[in-house]
């Protein structure tokens, strides 16, 4: 029998960096609030049988609203966040039932289908998988007084994204460790990796942004008027 597929879908972020009174992940794509597109996604996956949204506590209310007047009835549970997007996500993973879990940022509305799929099946082989792409620049670190300390070579370096893909049980005890230990991580891969996990990674597309600053509102308008990548 096949195994069920969740997923945690983080939105209690603050939205920092976008500078908008309104959180980014309320505001609106051609007429829908970001956070409806990305929910619909999963709705529509048919690898996915449950949603769990973590939202700011004020905005719990007003996402249960729209996840009725939008039909999301894979929703299972709206909790609140917490301080760190790890917190959020940690929240999220008590209130699902399935085998697997996919953590998917709420602002990350252009997720194809297929590579919602290839993330699962990728994590069905390894344990784990996330999704990434190529980086196109060349990266350099640099050290606090602004020199060049290291160039590493591109052809190792990719950018992820989500969603990142786990058995939901060793997931949680990634993310036990993490809290016992102070750790505090970007992403939930970096939980797992620490955990001994090994994670793989399954190429998607560019168009998978994360909505952070302005002028990602428009390169969102641009794909949801054009399509994502693989349809322009
Ligand atoms: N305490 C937090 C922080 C972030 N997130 C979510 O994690 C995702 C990725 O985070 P990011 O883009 O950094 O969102 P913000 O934290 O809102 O942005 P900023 O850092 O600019 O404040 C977003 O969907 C955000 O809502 C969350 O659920 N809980
Ligand atoms: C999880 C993530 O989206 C992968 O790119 C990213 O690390 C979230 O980071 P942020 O600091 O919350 O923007």
């Amino acid at each position: 029998m096949a195994e069920s597929v969740g997923v945690v879908i983080v939105a209690a972020g603050r939205g920092t960096r976008m500078g908008t009174e309104e959180s980014k992940q309320y505001l609106l794509l051609r007429g829908r609030p970001i956070i409806v597109h990305t929910l619909e996604i999963f709705q529509q996956h048919p690898l996915i049988s449950e949603i769990v949204l973590v939202t700011g506590a004020e905005d719990v209310e007003r996402c249960r609203k729209w996840a009725e007047e939008y039909g999301i009835t894979k929703l299972k549970a709206v909790v609140t966040g917490g301080a760190e997007r790890q917190h959020s996500v940690y929240k999220g993973l008590g209130r699902l039932d399935s085998e697997w879990v996919m953590v998917h940022d709420g602002v990350r509305p252009f997720v194809r289908s297929r590579d919602i799929e290839a993330c699962y099946e990728e994590a069905k082989r390894t344990g784990a998988s996330v999704l990434a792409v190529p980086v196109k620049d060349t990266i350099k670190q640099v050290s606090g007084e602004g020199l060049v300390t290291a160039t590493p070579d591109r052809r190792t370096l990719w950018a992820i994204q989500t969603p990142q893909t786990f058995r939901l049980s060793r997931l949680k005890q990634a993310y036990e460790a993490a809290e016992r230990d102070g750790f505090l991580g970007t992403d939930d891969s970096s939980l797992a990796e620490r955990a001994g996990m090994p994670v793989a990674v399954v190429e998607g597309s560019y168009t998978n942004i994360k909505i952070t600053t302005p002028d990602d509102l428009a390169y969102a308008e641009f794909i949801e008027t054009f399509g994502r990548e693989g349809q322009l």
